[in-house]
């Protein structure tokens, strides 16, 4: 079965990749994912400087899903640059996550990216629920529209976005607007986890995160409808974007419904986090067969077919 995709004019084996944040921290763990099924990869979001980010515990895994509030923990933008100037493109494609705490963090880091001329992708995280003090941008429509403004005047090259989950008609709109007026922005990645979630230990009758009293973005099962939905409401508004979708993928199914929904090219958070980077060839086999069983011979009939009633 052909599970070839395509974003940008870059060519993918299969559609599979990790979610930011999960499993590529470190060069070990990123090494990992090159190594597996997986058709390309993702760096962890990056900041200027190293970060600890927030007091453990910062993860729990529950039965229907997790919840995060990991604080931005990262190497420094200078070391997944150094481990996208040492890789080799041949193997599969590599994208960077970018999420500085500042307009003028994003735009250094963007530089360098730039003036490096890799062939890595970068994907801007405007959707980080996750360092006190710092609301999320894309929740903030007029703070999106000047950081996109001066990213894509920086960077100069196709970029993508990481979206937080939107619940309203009218905020697709508004966000889908503000996407549509940034040619460079060439693909939007709907969702990040739904953020501030509480997850209750009734034995202990506590948290089970520390940061911020136990709030934190949740992922997996939880969120797999609200994903579809993004994915759907960005893929509909902007015809002139692809959109990569992430949230709630744990079977071939759910990647399916993704690619139904309008996704390109999706992601894995939490099932990867929980059952490792093996999971990228069951999801590729569980797709095929789905695929085999539905008589399809490409994803690229799938892309987008989702009927309505
Ligand atoms: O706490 C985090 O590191 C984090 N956690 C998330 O669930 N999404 C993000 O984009 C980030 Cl940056």
């Amino acid at each position: 079965m052909d599970l070839s995709a395509s974003l940008l004019d870059i060519r993918f084996a299969n559609p599979l990749l990790n979610a930011s944040g999960v499993w590529c921290r470190y060069n070990e763990e990123l090494d990992g994912l090159r190594d597996s099924a997986a058709g390309s990869f993702i760096t962890k979001s990056c900041t200027l400087a190293t970060r600890a980010g927030n007091p453990e515990p910062r993860y729990y895994a529950t039965p229907l899903g997790s919840i995060n509030s990991m604080g931005l923990p990262n190497e420094g933008y200078t070391y997944y640059l150094d481990y996208a100037r040492a890789y080799d493109y041949a193997k599969k494609p590599l994208f960077m996550s970018v999420a500085g705490l500042s307009l003028e963090d994003n735009l250094a880091m963007l530089a360098a990216i730039r003036d490096a001329g890799l062939p890595a992708v970068v994907e801007l995280n405007l959707s980080c629920p996750n360092v006190p003090g710092k609301p999320q941008i894309a929740y903030d429509f007029a703070a999106m529209d000047r950081m996109l403004e001066a990213t894509s005047r920086e960077y100069g090259r196709p970029f993508g976005v990481k979206m937080p989950p939107y619940f309203d008609i009218a905020h697709f709109d508004e966000a889908a607007a503000i996407l549509n007026k940034y040619p460079l922005v060439a693909f939007i990645t709907c969702i990040n986890s739904i953020g501030n979630a509480l997850v209750i230990d009734i034995e202990q009758e506590s948290v089970v995160i520390k940061p911020k009293d136990g709030f934190g973005g949740i992922g997996g099962d939880y969120v797999l409808p609200t994903a579809l939905a993004n994915v759907n409401a960005f893929f509909r508004r902007c015809p002139q974007k692809q959109v990569i979708g992430c949230g709630g993928v744990k079977t071939g199914e759910h990647v399916f419904m993704h690619l139904l929904a309008g996704a390109s090219l999706v992601q894995v958070g939490t099932a990867l986090q929980e059952e490792g980077p093996g999971i990228f060839a069951r999801l590729n086999g569980e797709l095929a067969a789905l695929l085999e069983r539905k008589g399809y011979t490409s994803i690229e009939a799938v892309l987008g077919k989702l009927k309505t009633l």
